[in-house]
């Protein structure tokens, strides 16, 4: 029998990445309030948001195999998740400019009792930022709903001089381990 997929997010990108395994899926965003713990490591922060995420979800979808997720930056040990004025956003990329980050994206997968938590860790090494470019860029929009203030998959692009492990989730999905973990679970398409 075909399992059934659902995303617990209300992100377009995490749906459209998620698209990519061709797979029918329905989209149900939890309404877990994200709270950062400044105590945990960003790993297990990642990892327990995910979690709370997928589990506000799978309470009611007991059959389902139910994804959450939940991505920030890391930067000179400060984590930076969605900014929450022009300011902040503006505070973020100069923080970032010029130097490497590191971005966390943790993913939870559950399906009745089974539960697979994982995270991955992408390093982004930023071009120098002028005032000017950064005023823009947040001038945008663009930086607004995004952990770290920027979206490598739009605008943010022309921010990154380089990046070393996996581009989906810095976007939001590692799809590809994703698509394991689901597998490895006994998920069946
Ligand atoms: C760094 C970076 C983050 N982001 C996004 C991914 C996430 O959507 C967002 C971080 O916020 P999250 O709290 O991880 O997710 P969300 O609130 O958007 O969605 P939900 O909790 O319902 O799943 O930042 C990008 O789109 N591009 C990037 O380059």
């Amino acid at each position: 029998m075909k399992s059934n997929l659902i995303l617990a997010s209300a992100s377009p990108r995490r749906k459209e990445l998620l698209e990519l395994l061709q797979l029918p899926f329905e989209v149900i965003p939890s309404l877990v309030e994200e709270v950062m713990d400044e105590e945990l490591q960003p790993a297990e922060m990642v990892q327990s948001l995910a979690q709370q995420k997928a589990k506000g979800v799978a309470k009611e979808h007991q059959h389902a195999f139910v994804i959450g997720s939940d991505t920030i930056v890391v930067s000179d040990n400060k984590m930076l998740g969605k900014p929450k004025s022009h300011d902040e956003a503006k505070k973020m990329l100069r923080n970032l400019s010029g130097k490497t980050h590191e971005v966390f994206t943790g993913v939870s997968i559950i399906n009745g009792e089974k539960i697979h938590t994982f995270h991955e860790k992408t390093a982004v090494t930023f071009y120098h930022l002028t005032e000017s470019e950064i005023e823009d860029y947040v001038l945008s929009g663009e930086p607004m709903d995004k952990a770290g203030a920027y979206g490598i998959q739009g605008l943010g692009a022309l921010l990154v001089k380089e990046i070393s492990g996996d581009y989906f989730s810095v976007v939001g999905l590692p799809i590809a381990r994703t698509s394991r973990e689901l597998k490895e679970m006994g998920f069946s398409r």
